[in-house]
């Protein structure tokens, strides 16, 4: 079985666990989510269910306009009932690595003000500890003016490597749906405190959001390569 059929099973399993009709939905971003978004499309059209879908990027509201799903935004729903996303890495605690796509900051926003944060992913993604699987390190979304003493400052914290995102079809930095640059840090210490990283990373002045996740998530579905998933609760 390939590997997008381990996420498209993981994504049907949670939606078809979590959604339900009058239902405020937060919409992830990433390769997994597709499928999420595909099953909620069909779920609305064959039970007329009522759902309002709440976007964490470009990516995502996309997807909600291309499956003719109802597009909402946090002004008018502040509250969000359930939001289904991907993730880079899981681990034992349930601690995430989010932002390989790019998203984390508005994902962030969105997990903040959901009652429920559910991850759908592929058995790639589950880990034991932070960086045994991922090893594309910690994503951490900056104001392009402050990359390098931002860099240098993590680097005197904390030890490791950190690279500044390269666009692909296009010379220079990866620029975010929010019109910053994303350092992704190569830690080499996997026994960090992740909560205490979380915050002291944050307070770094034009630090905008870093793609750790900390007792944030409760639930995640993992596909696995036979077509089955595994479950794990927080
Ligand atoms: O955090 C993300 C984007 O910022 C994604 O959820 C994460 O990268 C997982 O993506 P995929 O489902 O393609 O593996």
């Amino acid at each position: 079985m390939s590997l997008e059929k381990a996420k498209q099973v993981a994504a049907f399993r949670a939606v078809d666990e979590f959604v339900k009709s009058d239902c405020v939905f937060g919409v992830g971003s990433g390769s997994t989510v597709v499928y999420a978004v595909q099953r909620l499309a069909e779920r609305v059209e064959l039970e007329h269910l009522k759902v309002v879908c709440i976007p964490t990027s470009f990516q995502a509201k996309q997807l909600i306009l291309k499956h003719n799903l109802k597009l909402g935004e946090l002004d008018t729903n502040p509250i969000i009932d359930v939001t289904i996303d991907g993730a880079d890495e899981v681990d034992s605690n349930m601690t995430l690595i989010k932002g390989g796509g790019g998203c984390l900051l508005q994902e962030k926003i969105i997990a903040s003000c959901s009652k429920a944060l559910i991850v759908i992913a592929d058995y790639t993604k589950d880990s034991v500890k932070l960086g045994d699987r991922y090893k594309k390190g910690i994503p951490i979304e900056v104001i392009p003016m402050a990359y390098v003493p931002i860099k240098n400052k993590v680097l005197a914290m904390y030890g490791g490597e950190i690279k500044l995102r390269s666009a692909i079809a296009k010379a220079g930095p990866v620029v975010t749906d929010n019109g910053n640059f994303i350092l992704d840090w190569m830690f080499t210490n996997q026994d960090l405190d992740w909560e205490q990283v979380n915050t002291s990373v944050k307070m770094i002045p034009g630090v905008v959001e870093i793609g750790l996740f900390v007792k944030m998530c409760s639930k995640a579905y993992f596909g696995q390569p036979e077509g089955t998933v595994v479950e794990r609760s927080a």
